[in-house]
């Protein structure tokens, strides 16, 4: 089952659905002693609980009502517990009580040399930037690898949105995330912002949600168990022969790039039309280039764009590839020339995947995709009624019923020039064995990214490097020892 996020309001629809259990503080009890077993967890991990500092930062809300009953758990298991309360006539009362049953102490400032600080200012009833007050005391803390206290944020980092994911600025930048029976969008679209994320049940039932507050993420071995691979009947056209587009004499490596792509993702077989034919058979032998359309025998998918230019000639040829009836991804230059021309994709029946950056994204849409990427991704699909994957950090792929599904890159090394092209290649190739558009975005750019790790060990790389750590990146996922 793949992971699943919920909007704040789908999530308070789950709590309230539990009746008896929200009004009697059941789940407040079950998601402290959660916040408080994370805490614990990491402080006997940095030798032990008796006598360690924990901070905590008390909004006015039920969040901060978590983190003052967290602290009590924490005070009676002998660590020394402190609260910074912003609004002390507004904090929950039940859990102030509590804490100072417990030995806590309420403080006017944060002590220095604490280990842990909790993040108790804001949950998912949270809007806009840290005010004033929390920004101070976030902002004078030492950052954890200068000796400083972790952060652990009780449901999300306080000025976060709980929705979108926009990172207000301030806002705070949690080391650990503790959130409750179910993800909200905010620990996929803000995931550096969360650190860590910790799901701690508290017995709410999130399967009603509709698919409108829904937002997914395919599991590693999800990712894995659906790669194509070559079973004992199959052959080089039966698995999917995908066509690329891309490059040109001039400037090959696009071409180089986006069908070595398609050679490493699949077993089928991988055809390229383009001015660029010698140069990327001379890299990729067993790619069956030509230079024109009416050579090309047939396919099943096609990649189209990275490189391609945008001359009447490219128009002419994206036209013709758009007119088939089979699946088409288009990037790059072939998205250019759709912003320009959308009747390229107006009436195609066929499944399309347009996979811009947030630039290409602009001119599709006609306007920036600014800080909430979920509902514009989402919105541009259902306009278009096409699968709109848009790049980044967290890729986020929607389906034209409004379907989205997410992938954190857990990374940033992939953020090089031609990376693209090597994601178009991959996510060609899937949809040639049959993929949706959908699972072919998603499953490509968790391949991608995990080749990105893969390659950089901790130090840059170029598309070069990360098309080489295809492969290995798809063993992983397969689970398969290649020792
Ligand atoms: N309802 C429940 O039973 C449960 C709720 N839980 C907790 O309750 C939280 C939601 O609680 P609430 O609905 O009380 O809302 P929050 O505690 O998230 O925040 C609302 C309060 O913060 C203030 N506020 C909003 N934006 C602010 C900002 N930028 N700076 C400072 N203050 C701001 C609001 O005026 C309001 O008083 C969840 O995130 C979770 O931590 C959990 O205990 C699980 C169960
Ligand atoms: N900050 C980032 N972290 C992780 N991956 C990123 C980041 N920025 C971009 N990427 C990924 O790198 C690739 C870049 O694609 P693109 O912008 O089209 O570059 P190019 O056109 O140079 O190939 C995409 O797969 C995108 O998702
Ligand atoms: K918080």
């Amino acid at each position: 089952m793949p992971i699943r996020h919920l909007t704040a309001d789908a999530v308070r629809a789950a709590e309230h659905a539990a009746g008896d259990l929200l009004a009697n503080g059941t789940l407040m009890r079950r998601a402290s002693r959660g916040v408080a077993s994370v805490v614990i967890e990491e402080l006997r991990r940095t030798g032990g609980c008796y006598g360690r500092r924990v901070g905590i930062v008390v909004g006015a809300g039920d969040n901060g009502g978590d983190a003052l009953y967290a602290g009590a758990v924490l005070a009676r298991r002998g660590v020394a517990c402190v609260a910074l309360l912003l609004a002390p006539e507004k904090a929950h009362a039940g859990g102030l009580e509590g804490f100072r049953r417990a030995g806590g102490h309420v403080v006017g400032d944060l002590p220095d040399a604490l280990d842990v600080v909790i993040d108790g200012v804001v949950g998912i009833g949270g809007r806009g930037p840290l005010r004033p007050a929390a920004a101070a005391v976030f902002g004078a803390l030492t950052p954890p690898e200068d000796g400083g206290p972790i952060i652990v944020a009780v449901d999300l980092p306080s000025g976060v949105d709980a929705d979108t994911g926009e990172v207000h600025d301030p806002a705070v930048r949690a080391d650990i995330t503790v959130t409750f029976g179910v993800r909200r969008n905010v620990h996929l679209l803000a995931a550096p912002q969360c650190g860590r994320v910790r799901l701690v049940d508290i017995g709410i039932d999130t399967t009603g949600a509709a698919e409108a507050d829904t937002l997914w993420t395919l599991t590693d071995a999800e990712v894995g168990r659906m790669w194509p691979v070559p079973g004992p009947a199959d052959d080089k056209y039966s698995q999917g022969v995908v066509g690329v587009i891309a490059g040109s004499a001039r400037y090959p490596g696009a071409a180089i790039l986006a069908s070595g792509a398609a050679v490493a993702a699949t077993s089928g077989m991988t055809r390229f039309i383009g001015s660029a034919a010698e140069e990327v058979v001379s890299h990729h032998p067993e790619v069956v280039a030509v230079h024109t359309h009416a050579d090309a025998g047939r396919v099943q998918a096609w990649a189209v764009g990275p490189g391609m230019g945008t001359d009447d000639d490219a128009l002419a040829l994206l036209r013709d590839i758009l007119a088939t009836d089979l699946p088409v991804l288009v990037d790059a230059d072939g998205l250019t020339m759709v912003a320009a021309h959308p009747d390229l994709v107006a009436d195609r029946a066929a499944p399309t995947l347009l996979t811009p950056h947030a630039g290409e994204f602009a001119r599709l849409a006609g306007s920036e995709v600014g800080p909430d990427r979920l509902t514009a991704v989402r919105e541009l699909a259902h306009r278009w009624q096409v699968t709109v994957l848009l790049k980044g950090r967290i890729t986020l792929i929607a389906d034209p019923t409004g379907a989205v599904l997410g992938n954190d890159a857990g990374a940033s090394w992939a953020s090089t020039a031609g990376a693209g092209d090597v994601l178009s290649g991959m996510a060609g190739s899937l949809l040639a064995a049959g993929l949706s558009p959908q699972l072919a975005g998603a499953a490509a750019a968790r391949a991608h990214a995990h080749a990105a790790v893969l390659a950089a060990r901790g130090a840059p790389i170029g598309a070069s490097d990360l098309l080489a750590a295809v492969r290995p990146a798809i063993r992983e996922l397969r689970g398969v020892d290649a020792s």
